[in-house]
């Protein structure tokens, strides 16, 4: 697999060896040893979530709060998504900072996202499912949004239209408002 740090350097870009053949194809979407390899330290999944949306759905921004962030490893199995990861580390020198990247069935692309960052995507394709694993179980006592348009980020989503969100994700607070 190939390991492709972003501008925010813990935030990683891995891309699977893929097998095709005349039946179709072959990868190993995840390798305990090959993932720990690549990320320096050891990491403990617990579990896997698995969401379908339609085009220009919009996830997000979403953490968890300490003692319960949430690293996640997510990718697109069915269309595409425009996948973003927003650094609230205080101590980061790149906080507040994002990066954004494709994710689709098509390119098989995964998307590292440590602890510490507020994770959404945004759908660009008719539809698009979604799977990722987490570093924490989920407690929504502890699940905060940040707003998917702070002008303060500024993320470049694709699809210019108002998105399709979530009434928490339409009332999230801004970055200079928010809890982390
Ligand atoms: C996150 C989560 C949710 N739920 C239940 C709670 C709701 O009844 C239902 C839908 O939850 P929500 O609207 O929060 O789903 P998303 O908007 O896709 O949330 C996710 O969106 C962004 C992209 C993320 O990165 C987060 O992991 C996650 O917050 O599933 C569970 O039962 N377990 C869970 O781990």
């Amino acid at each position: 697999m190939i390991v492709t740090p972003t501008s925010i350097p813990d935030v990683l870009i891995i891309e699977p060896r893929v097998f095709g053949d005349d039946r179709g194809f072959f990868f190993e979407s995840f390798n305990q040893q090959r993932f720990d390899e690549a990320i320096s330290r050891r990491v403990h999944f617990v579990q896997d979530n698995h969401s379908r949306s339609n085009r220009n759905v919009l996830r997000g921004l979403h953490y968890q709060l300490p003692p319960h962030p949430q690293g996640k490893l997510v990718r697109c199995v069915q269309g595409e998504v425009f996948d973003v990861a927003v650094d609230l580390r205080r101590n980061s020198s790149t906080f507040g900072k994002w990066v954004g990247t494709l994710l689709s069935a098509e390119n098989k692309r995964q998307l590292w996202i440590p602890e510490g960052f507020a994770h959404g995507f945004q759908v660009v394709s008719e539809t698009a499912e979604f799977l990722y694993k987490t570093t924490d179980f989920w407690h929504p006592e502890l699940e905060r949004s940040l707003r998917w348009n702070d002008p303060e980020l500024a993320i470049a989503w694709p699809l210019a239209e108002q998105p399709i969100l979530a009434t928490k994700d339409a009332q999230a607070p801004l970055l200079a408002n928010a809890e982390f």
